[in-house]
Protein backbone atom coordinates (compact mmCIF):
# COMPACT_ATOMS: atom_id res chain seq x y z
CA UNK A 1 0.00 0.00 0.00
CA UNK A 2 1.16 3.61 -1.02
CA UNK A 3 1.55 6.11 1.87
CA UNK A 4 -0.07 9.03 0.12
CA UNK A 5 -0.61 12.82 1.18
CA UNK A 6 -1.32 15.94 -0.28
CA UNK A 7 0.99 18.93 -0.03
CA UNK A 8 -0.44 21.86 -0.75
CA UNK A 9 -2.38 23.02 -4.47
CA UNK A 10 0.63 23.47 -6.57
CA UNK A 11 2.74 20.82 -5.16
CA UNK A 12 0.37 17.82 -5.91
CA UNK A 13 -0.04 14.56 -4.27
CA UNK A 14 2.87 11.98 -2.97
CA UNK A 15 2.58 8.72 -3.46
CA UNK A 16 4.85 7.05 -1.26
CA UNK A 17 5.81 3.45 -1.88
CA UNK A 18 7.79 0.96 0.94
CA UNK A 19 9.49 -0.51 -2.24
CA UNK A 20 10.12 -0.25 -6.55
CA UNK A 21 7.75 -3.45 -6.11
CA UNK A 22 4.67 -1.67 -5.17
CA UNK A 23 5.75 1.27 -6.97
CA UNK A 24 5.54 -0.26 -10.11
CA UNK A 25 2.39 -2.09 -9.74
CA UNK A 26 0.61 1.32 -8.52
CA UNK A 27 2.14 3.33 -11.42
CA UNK A 28 1.10 0.79 -14.21
CA UNK A 29 -2.44 0.95 -12.51
CA UNK A 30 -2.39 4.56 -12.10
CA UNK A 31 -1.48 4.77 -16.12
CA UNK A 32 -4.08 2.67 -16.55
CA UNK A 33 -6.99 3.85 -14.90
CA UNK A 34 -6.15 7.64 -16.61
CA UNK A 35 -5.72 5.79 -20.45
CA UNK A 36 -8.99 4.00 -19.92
CA UNK A 37 -10.41 7.42 -19.01
CA UNK A 38 -9.39 9.72 -21.91
CA UNK A 39 -10.73 6.73 -24.16
CA UNK A 40 -13.85 6.17 -23.03
CA UNK A 41 -13.77 9.76 -23.13
CA UNK A 42 -12.76 11.06 -26.42
CA UNK A 43 -11.21 7.73 -27.87
CA UNK A 44 -8.07 8.57 -27.67
CA UNK A 45 -5.07 8.92 -25.15
CA UNK A 46 -2.23 10.88 -25.23
CA UNK A 47 0.78 10.39 -23.58
CA UNK A 48 4.12 11.48 -23.54
CA UNK A 49 7.18 10.06 -21.97
CA UNK A 50 11.31 11.02 -21.07
CA UNK A 51 13.87 8.95 -20.76
CA UNK A 52 15.70 7.44 -17.90
CA UNK A 53 14.80 4.91 -15.38
CA UNK A 54 11.09 6.30 -15.26
CA UNK A 55 10.94 3.76 -18.58
CA UNK A 56 11.63 0.49 -16.54
CA UNK A 57 9.48 1.87 -13.86
CA UNK A 58 6.39 1.57 -16.64
CA UNK A 59 7.35 -2.02 -16.92
CA UNK A 60 4.60 -3.94 -15.71
CA UNK A 61 2.18 -2.48 -17.99
CA UNK A 62 3.82 -5.28 -20.41
CA UNK A 63 2.53 -7.80 -18.53
CA UNK A 64 -0.69 -9.25 -17.18
CA UNK A 65 -3.34 -7.74 -16.49
CA UNK A 66 -2.44 -4.65 -18.18
CA UNK A 67 -0.73 -5.73 -21.51
CA UNK A 68 -4.02 -7.24 -21.90
CA UNK A 69 -7.05 -4.33 -20.41
CA UNK A 70 -5.49 -1.39 -21.75
CA UNK A 71 -6.57 -0.08 -25.11
CA UNK A 72 -3.16 0.21 -27.05
CA UNK A 73 -4.93 0.95 -29.92
CA UNK A 74 -5.78 4.04 -28.77
CA UNK A 75 -2.90 5.28 -27.36
CA UNK A 76 -0.50 8.08 -28.73
CA UNK A 77 2.72 8.38 -27.62
CA UNK A 78 4.56 11.33 -27.57
CA UNK A 79 8.12 12.54 -26.19
CA UNK A 80 8.23 15.32 -23.44
CA UNK A 81 12.18 15.06 -24.02
CA UNK A 82 14.33 13.61 -26.90
CA UNK A 83 18.29 13.26 -27.21
CA UNK A 84 18.75 14.40 -31.03
CA UNK A 85 20.76 11.27 -31.75
CA UNK A 86 19.80 8.28 -34.35
CA UNK A 87 16.71 6.34 -33.24
CA UNK A 88 19.06 3.05 -33.08
CA UNK A 89 21.74 5.01 -30.88
CA UNK A 90 21.83 3.56 -27.24
CA UNK A 91 21.03 7.44 -26.20
CA UNK A 92 17.73 7.84 -28.15
CA UNK A 93 14.99 7.89 -25.45
CA UNK A 94 12.84 6.70 -28.62
CA UNK A 95 15.20 3.29 -28.48
CA UNK A 96 15.06 3.18 -24.67
CA UNK A 97 10.97 3.18 -24.28
CA UNK A 98 10.92 1.33 -27.85
CA UNK A 99 13.10 -1.73 -26.12
CA UNK A 100 11.49 -1.93 -22.93
CA UNK A 101 8.06 -1.69 -23.29
CA UNK A 102 6.65 -0.63 -26.33
CA UNK A 103 7.54 -3.03 -28.75
CA UNK A 104 5.97 -5.36 -26.13
CA UNK A 105 2.46 -3.84 -26.54
CA UNK A 106 0.33 -3.75 -29.21
CA UNK A 107 0.69 0.42 -29.80
CA UNK A 108 0.06 1.18 -33.45
CA UNK A 109 3.36 1.83 -35.15
CA UNK A 110 1.87 4.98 -36.42
CA UNK A 111 1.00 6.43 -33.25
CA UNK A 112 4.74 6.69 -32.16
CA UNK A 113 5.23 10.14 -32.50
CA UNK A 114 9.12 10.02 -32.29
CA UNK A 115 11.22 13.15 -33.92
CA UNK A 116 13.30 13.38 -37.21
CA UNK A 117 16.40 12.44 -36.00
CA UNK A 118 18.09 13.42 -39.42
CA UNK A 119 17.97 16.95 -39.27
CA UNK A 120 19.21 19.49 -36.48
CA UNK A 121 17.91 20.09 -33.13
CA UNK A 122 16.56 23.50 -33.82
CA UNK A 123 15.04 21.92 -37.21
CA UNK A 124 13.73 18.94 -34.96
CA UNK A 125 11.80 20.85 -32.58
CA UNK A 126 10.15 23.29 -35.20
CA UNK A 127 9.29 19.86 -36.96
CA UNK A 128 7.84 17.93 -33.92
CA UNK A 129 6.16 20.90 -32.60
CA UNK A 130 4.36 21.05 -36.24
CA UNK A 131 3.64 17.16 -35.74
CA UNK A 132 1.98 18.45 -32.50
CA UNK A 133 -0.39 21.18 -34.18
CA UNK A 134 -1.25 18.65 -36.61
CA UNK A 135 -2.39 16.14 -33.97
CA UNK A 136 -4.38 19.48 -32.07
CA UNK A 137 -6.19 19.86 -35.36
CA UNK A 138 -7.64 16.14 -35.67
CA UNK A 139 -8.28 16.35 -31.79
CA UNK A 140 -5.95 13.46 -31.27
CA UNK A 141 -4.62 15.69 -28.98
CA UNK A 142 -6.57 17.84 -26.44
CA UNK A 143 -6.18 21.81 -26.83
CA UNK A 144 -5.59 23.76 -23.76
CA UNK A 145 -8.69 26.14 -22.58
CA UNK A 146 -6.20 28.67 -21.14
CA UNK A 147 -3.34 28.91 -23.64
CA UNK A 148 -2.21 28.22 -26.85
CA UNK A 149 -1.27 24.96 -25.84
CA UNK A 150 -1.38 21.17 -26.85
CA UNK A 151 -3.42 19.51 -23.47
CA UNK A 152 -1.74 16.15 -23.27
CA UNK A 153 -3.69 13.60 -21.31
CA UNK A 154 -0.85 12.24 -19.44
CA UNK A 155 2.86 13.93 -18.76
CA UNK A 156 5.14 11.05 -17.36
CA UNK A 157 8.77 12.22 -16.31
CA UNK A 158 11.77 11.55 -14.47
CA UNK A 159 13.81 14.52 -12.09
CA UNK A 160 17.80 14.90 -12.22
CA UNK A 161 19.85 14.91 -9.15
CA UNK A 162 19.95 18.12 -10.02
CA UNK A 163 16.12 18.50 -10.25
CA UNK A 164 15.85 19.13 -13.95
CA UNK A 165 12.86 17.01 -15.62
CA UNK A 166 12.29 16.62 -19.34
CA UNK A 167 15.31 18.63 -20.75
CA UNK A 168 14.44 21.63 -18.61
CA UNK A 169 17.46 22.03 -16.68
CA UNK A 170 18.52 24.62 -13.89
CA UNK A 171 19.45 28.49 -14.89
CA UNK A 172 18.86 27.29 -18.80
CA UNK A 173 16.99 29.60 -20.85
CA UNK A 174 14.83 27.05 -22.20
CA UNK A 175 12.80 27.67 -18.67
CA UNK A 176 11.88 30.97 -20.26
CA UNK A 177 10.89 29.49 -23.66
CA UNK A 178 7.12 30.58 -23.32
CA UNK A 179 5.76 31.21 -27.00
CA UNK A 180 6.81 28.08 -28.14
CA UNK A 181 5.50 23.78 -27.64
CA UNK A 182 8.72 22.35 -28.15
CA UNK A 183 11.95 23.99 -28.11
CA UNK A 184 16.06 22.47 -28.69
CA UNK A 185 19.34 22.91 -26.44
CA UNK A 186 22.52 22.24 -27.67
CA UNK A 187 24.37 22.65 -24.80
CA UNK A 188 22.82 19.99 -22.03
CA UNK A 189 24.93 19.58 -18.93
CA UNK A 190 23.58 16.21 -19.31
CA UNK A 191 25.38 14.14 -22.16
CA UNK A 192 24.30 14.03 -25.05
CA UNK A 193 24.47 18.10 -25.41
CA UNK A 194 22.07 18.22 -28.54
CA UNK A 195 17.83 17.96 -27.51
CA UNK A 196 14.49 18.39 -28.27
CA UNK A 197 12.44 19.27 -25.12
CA UNK A 198 8.08 20.56 -24.02
CA UNK A 199 8.52 23.88 -22.71
CA UNK A 200 7.27 24.80 -19.18
CA UNK A 201 4.05 26.22 -20.53
CA UNK A 202 3.26 22.46 -22.35
CA UNK A 203 3.63 20.27 -19.40
CA UNK A 204 1.36 22.60 -17.19
CA UNK A 205 -1.25 22.71 -19.72
CA UNK A 206 -1.55 18.64 -19.45
CA UNK A 207 -4.31 17.18 -17.76
CA UNK A 208 -2.35 14.66 -15.85
CA UNK A 209 1.36 15.34 -14.77
CA UNK A 210 3.13 12.07 -13.26
CA UNK A 211 6.89 12.57 -11.77
CA UNK A 212 8.44 9.40 -10.80
CA UNK A 213 11.57 9.60 -8.53
CA UNK A 214 13.52 7.13 -6.91
CA UNK A 215 16.97 6.72 -4.92
CA UNK A 216 18.16 8.23 -1.85
CA UNK A 217 20.74 9.99 -3.90
CA UNK A 218 17.64 12.62 -5.02
CA UNK A 219 16.30 12.90 -1.25
CA UNK A 220 17.52 16.15 -0.74
CA UNK A 221 16.90 17.63 -4.08
CA UNK A 222 13.57 16.29 -3.25
CA UNK A 223 12.74 17.79 0.25
CA UNK A 224 13.79 21.31 -1.41
CA UNK A 225 11.69 21.11 -4.67
CA UNK A 226 8.68 19.64 -2.69
CA UNK A 227 9.31 21.40 0.62
CA UNK A 228 11.87 23.37 0.86
CA UNK A 229 12.91 27.47 -1.00
CA UNK A 230 12.84 25.65 -4.06
CA UNK A 231 16.91 25.63 -5.19
CA UNK A 232 20.57 26.59 -3.81
CA UNK A 233 21.72 30.15 -4.33
CA UNK A 234 20.23 31.48 -7.09
CA UNK A 235 18.84 28.42 -9.21
CA UNK A 236 15.12 27.18 -8.95
CA UNK A 237 15.01 23.15 -9.88
CA UNK A 238 13.05 23.14 -13.19
CA UNK A 239 11.16 20.08 -10.98
CA UNK A 240 9.94 23.21 -8.34
CA UNK A 241 8.45 24.55 -12.12
CA UNK A 242 6.35 21.53 -12.64
CA UNK A 243 2.36 23.02 -11.74
CA UNK A 244 0.11 22.11 -13.94
CA UNK A 245 -2.92 24.89 -14.38
CA UNK A 246 -5.97 22.66 -14.19
CA UNK A 247 -4.22 19.23 -14.25
CA UNK A 248 -3.31 16.91 -11.51
CA UNK A 249 0.47 16.48 -10.75
CA UNK A 250 1.59 13.27 -8.72
CA UNK A 251 5.19 12.47 -7.33
CA UNK A 252 5.61 8.29 -7.21
CA UNK A 253 7.93 7.66 -4.67
CA UNK A 254 9.92 5.45 -2.94
CA UNK A 255 10.59 5.57 0.65
CA UNK A 256 14.28 6.36 -0.02
CA UNK A 257 13.48 9.14 -2.29
CA UNK A 258 10.75 10.84 0.32
CA UNK A 259 12.77 9.95 3.41
CA UNK A 260 13.73 13.81 3.98
CA UNK A 261 10.26 15.16 3.22
CA UNK A 262 8.42 16.40 6.27
CA UNK A 263 5.55 15.37 5.10
CA UNK A 264 5.93 12.18 4.34
CA UNK A 265 6.96 11.51 8.11
CA UNK A 266 3.76 13.06 9.19
CA UNK A 267 0.88 11.40 6.82
O1 LIG B 1 16.73 12.61 -21.54
C1 LIG B 1 16.99 12.50 -20.36
O2 LIG B 1 18.12 12.65 -19.91
C2 LIG B 1 15.88 12.12 -19.44
O3 LIG B 1 14.63 12.35 -20.00
C3 LIG B 1 16.00 12.82 -18.11
O4 LIG B 1 15.33 14.03 -18.03
C4 LIG B 1 15.61 11.87 -17.00
O5 LIG B 1 14.24 11.69 -16.98
C5 LIG B 1 16.09 12.37 -15.66
O6 LIG B 1 17.44 12.66 -15.74
C6 LIG B 1 15.89 11.35 -14.58
O7 LIG B 1 16.55 10.17 -14.93
P1 LIG B 1 16.77 8.96 -13.91
O8 LIG B 1 15.41 8.67 -13.36
O9 LIG B 1 17.33 7.85 -14.74
O10 LIG B 1 17.70 9.48 -12.87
Amino acid sequence: MALSGVVGKDRGELRIHENLEELTTDLADYIAKISETFVKERGAFSVALSGGSLIYLMRKLCVAPFNRTVDWAKWHVFWADERVVAKNHSDSNYKLAKDVFLSKVPVLPSHLHSINDAVSAEEAASEYEFVIRQLVKTRVVSVSEFCDCPKFDLILLGMGPDGHVASLFPDHRVLNVTDEWVTFITDSPKPPPERITFTLPVINSASNVVVVVTGEAKAGTLHSVIEGSGGTGSSLQPARMVQPVTGKLVWFLDKEAASKLDNAKHS
